[in-house]
């Protein structure tokens, strides 16, 4: 990560903020920090982690322009993270803060460093983690719940825009530790939208991002995605399974449209 940048947040925060930087992606430099944005560090005697998601300037584009690009954009992100926390049954991380004139926001940590040195506890490193045994139990029951996380926000007429398996995080499940709660991250490119085919398209994105990392074992792993995303559907009865059928007669051309695509290249 350019010490640029580091710089730059560290010159934002007050200099009693440490910060460890964790990514640096197209849009957004992520770090984690010890302190809460207005608890007093003190109460946090577990030392807790924070994220800090901080969308630095672009240099290629107008002050203008970029100053209101980058506001809107944290905004936009801020806003659907808190309308879907409030969601029942719906796991993101918890907003702490989001300052939009400066592209911060201040996220709830979440997951954990796998065993074995398998990184992470995204989905892509969890099904890594599990490739000796891919059928297993856990990671069926884990995969039907992120399909049911999907399921729940395409229901309430939010895509994601950008659904890998790495913006999946799994968090342990305390009263059951051996079990995973799946949480969707990145709302960066997040939407409110009715429309088949934005949810047609996300559930597709997902689709190729297990198929290119987890080729041998994608058939089964798509197919519990989706028993999880239509069960959703169809606890919400007849108007339920009428919405499902339209979802996955979309999602079926939308995956044609892509084996067109790439074989015409
Ligand atoms: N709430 C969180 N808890 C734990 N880790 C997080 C959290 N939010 C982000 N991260 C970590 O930071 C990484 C990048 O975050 P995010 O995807 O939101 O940023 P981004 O700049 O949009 O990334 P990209 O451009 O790579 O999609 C995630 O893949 C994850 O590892």
């Amino acid at each position: 990560m350019s010490q640029e940048i580091v710089d730059e947040v560290a010159k934002y925060l007050t200099s009693n903020i440490p910060i460890v930087p964790i990514s640096q992606g197209a849009e957004a430099v992520v770090f984690t920090t010890t302190i809460h944005p207005y608890i007093p560090s003190s109460n946090n005697e577990k030392k807790e982690k924070f994220i800090i998601k901080y969308r630095p300037t672009k240099k290629y584009r107008h002050p203008l322009i970029d100053k209101s690009l980058t506001k809107h954009r944290t905004l936009s992100e801020s806003r659907i993270l808190s309308k879907l926390y409030q969601i029942d049954g719906i796991k993101v991380p918890k907003l702490i803060a989001c300052d939009p004139y400066n592209g911060c926001i201040w996220l709830e940590f979440l997951g954990e460093d796998l065993p074995n040195g398998f990184g992470f506890s995204n989905l892509k490193n969890f099904l890594w983690m599990n490739a000796k045994d891919p059928y297993n139990d856990c990671v069926k029951d884990t995969l039907y719940k992120v399909g049911q996380q999907i399921g729940l926000l395409h229901w309430n007429d939010y895509c994601h825009g950008d659904l890998t398996s790495s913006n999946i995080v799994l968090v342990k499940d305390e009263d059951y530790g051996t079990n995973w709660i799946p949480h969707l991250i990145d709302f960066g490119l997040g939407s409110t939208s009715s429309l088949v085919e934005d949810k047609g398209v996300d559930l597709y994105v997902l689709e190729r991002a297990i198929i290119s990392t987890h080729s041998s074992f994608a058939d089964k792993y798509n197919e519990w995605l989706i028993q999880g995303f239509s069960d959703v559907y169809k606890s919400k009865g007849k108007q339920g399974n009428k919405k499902l059928n339209e979802v996955l007669k979309r999602f079926a051309e939308v995956r044609l449209r892509g084996r067109k695509r790439s074989m015409i290249g």
